[in-house]
């Protein structure tokens, strides 16, 4: 079971004013779970508290009913940039979450080849990142976050640079790779349609609170037709009006 509570959450920086306040986030062994909010409501930081990567002032995360201390050690993380290392090839990008501590074995090779050919670039095994689209680097991201199959993964607008068709390409493979390890993901997004047609649940932040929360009920595994239905439509809809009502910069 790989499941994340978040309790009674309330943050702020320094003597600036709260950014996240009294935030309750029940996240379920393998559900795929949103953030949507206006630039600034605290999406990030609500994501790094989830992670461990940020202590908040008050409230507590908890994996799997333990208290959350630091860093989750099993977890993969995938930015709006790719941040590849140049001087490595794609195998060995892909690799680097285990080659950072010792040498990889063969399995994981074999693992990283895997993965590489679910993100259909593995023709670019040895290519290097200065070779790639932008497109291509965000699908090396994506294997290089999988490489150590983390029960947890954290995703902070990782498609934000990509063409629309890209981007519902990768949408489509990420569904894939999720449901097969049964990950549990918290991914932040600006798009509406990507946070519904990717999600189990949608959270809308505004305020410093989560003011808006909503199963998604479309029938998995989603084909892209999904996206032009009405009910689709119509949580789109709702989505939209919860985050005119929040808080903009
Ligand atoms: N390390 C920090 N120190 C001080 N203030 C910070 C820090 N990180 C974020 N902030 C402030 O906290 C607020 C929320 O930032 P955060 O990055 O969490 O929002 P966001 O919703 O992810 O924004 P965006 O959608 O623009 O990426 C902003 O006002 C930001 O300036």
């Amino acid at each position: 079971m790989n499941t994340l509570l978040i309790k009674n959450v309330s943050h702020h920086y320094q003597n600036n004013k709260p950014i996240l306040s009294n935030i309750d986030l029940k996240i379920n062994n393998g559900e795929f779970y949103s953030l949507i909010g206006r630039s600034g409501c605290g999406k990030t930081s609500l994501l790094n508290i989830a992670s461990g990567l940020l202590i908040p002032q008050e409230g507590q995360v908890m994996i799997n009913n333990a208290p959350l201390c630091g860093p989750i050690a099993e977890a993969g993380f995938v930015f709006q940039s790719p941040t590849l290392l140049e001087w490595k090839t794609v195998l060995q990008n892909t690799l680097f979450p285990i080659e950072i501590k010792r040498k990889s074995t063969q399995q994981e090779k074999e693992r990283a080849n895997y993965l590489l050919s679910l993100m259909k670039i593995s023709e670019l095994a040895h290519q290097y990142p200065l070779q790639l689209s932008g497109g291509q680097k965000s699908r090396v991201a994506i294997a290089r976050a999988l490489i150590k199959s983390p029960p947890f993964l954290f995703m902070d607008e990782p498609f934000a640079a990509l063409d629309a068709i890209t981007r519902e390409e990768l949408q489509q493979d990420l569904i894939s790779l999720c449901a097969t390890h049964n990950t549990t993901v918290i991914f932040i997004t600006h798009d509406i349609a990507e946070a519904i047609y990717l999600s189990d649940n949608v959270a809308v932040i505004g305020q410093g609170k989560i003011i808006y929360n909503t199963h998604i009920p479309l029938a998995k595994p989603r084909l892209s037709q999904v996206r032009y239905s009405k009910e689709f439509n119509q949580l789109s809809h709702k989505l939209r009006q919860a985050l005119e009502g929040g808080d903009s910069l």
